[in-house]
C-alpha cells in the first residue's frame, strides 16, 4: 500500500495555525455508552468555546455514519474500522489547528489507544462519559435500548456487545451526578490548567 505516493510538506504548518488561533489544537475523545451524554456534552462544549473564539469541530457517531462511514455496521470489525477512520480524520483537524471533539461509543480500549498513538503527546485527551447502563436505558433518547431488548437490534453496546471503560482517562465526567453545565466547566477548566486555551475562559460558565 501507499506505493508511488509522496508526502507533501504543507506551506502553512500546524504551529502557524495554532499561533494564529491563539490556542492549541488537539482531540478531545469522548467515550461512553449510548445515551451517556457524549453528543450533548460535545455540542454544549463546542458552543461555549465557539462563543469564546476557540476553533472547535464536533465529529459525532450518528452523523459520520451517514456519510464517510456509511458502509460500516456494528460488528467488532466495523467498529474498529469506524474508529480508525475517525482517528485519521481527527489527526487532520489537529493539523488544521482545530480542537476536534469526537462523540463515538468507541467501545474497545485497543482502538482508542490506536488513535492516541497516531497523535502526538498533548494532542489526545480521553474523556470518559460515565453513566450506568441502567440510567442510559432509562433515558433511551432514541428508543434503541428498547429495540435491543426486543431483539430488533443485534450487537447493541452494553446489551449484547461489550463496552470497555477507560483505565486511565485524562478526565471523567459523571452525567448522573453532574449537570451538563458542570461537566462543560470541568472540561474547560482542565484545558485551562493544561495551558491549551487561555485562562479565564471558564469564568463565564
Ligand atoms: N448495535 C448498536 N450498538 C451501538 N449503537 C448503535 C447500534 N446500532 C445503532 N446505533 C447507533 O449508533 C451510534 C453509535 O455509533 P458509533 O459510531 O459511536 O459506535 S462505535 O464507536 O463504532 O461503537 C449510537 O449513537 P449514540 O447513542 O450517540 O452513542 C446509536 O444511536
Ligand atoms: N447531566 C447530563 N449530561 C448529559 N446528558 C444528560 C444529562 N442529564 C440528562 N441528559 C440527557 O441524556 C441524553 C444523552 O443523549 P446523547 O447526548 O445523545 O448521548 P450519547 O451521544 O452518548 O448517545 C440526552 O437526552 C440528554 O439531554
Amino acid at each position: 500500500m501507499a506505493t508511488n505516493i509522496v508526502w507533501h510538506e504543507a506551506s502553512v504548518s500546524k504551529e502557524d495555525r495554532r499561533e494564529k488561533n491563539d490556542h492549541g489544537s488537539f482531540c478531545l475523545w469522548f467515550t461512553g455508552l449510548s445515551g451517556s451524554g457524549k453528543s450533548t456534552l460535545a455540542n454544549a462544549l463546542a458552543k461555549y468555546l465557539f462563543e469564546a473564539n476557540v476553533q472547535t469541530y464536533v465529529l459525532d457517531g450518528d452523523n459520520v455514519r451517514h456519510g464517510l462511514n456509511k458502509d460500516l455496521g456494528f460488528t467488532d470489525e466495523d467498529r474498529k474500522e469506524n474508529i480508525r477512520r475517525i482517528g485519521e480524520v481527527s489527526k487532520l483537524f489537529v493539523d488544521g489547528g482545530q480542537i476536534v471533539v469526537t462523540a463515538f461509543i468507541s467501545p474497545f480500549r485497543e482502538d482508542r489507544q490506536q488513535v492516541r498513538d497516531i497523535l502526538n503527546e498533548n494532542e489526545f485527551f480521553e474523556i470518559y462519559v460515565n453513566c450506568s447502563l441502567d440510567e442510559c436505558e432509562k433515558r433511551d433518547p432514541k428508543g434503541l435500548y428498547k429495540k435491543a431488548r426486543n431483539n430488533e437490534i443485534k450487537h447493541f453496546t452494553g446489551i449484547d456487545s461489550p463496552y470497555e471503560a477507560p483505565v486511565n482517562p485524562e478526565l471523567v465526567v459523571n452525567t448522573e451526578s453532574q449537570s451538563i453545565q458542570e461537566s462543560v466547566k470541568t472540561i474547560v477548566q482542565f484545558l485551562e490548567e493544561k495551558g491549551l486555551i487561555k485562562s479565564g475562559i471558564s469564568n463565564g460558565i
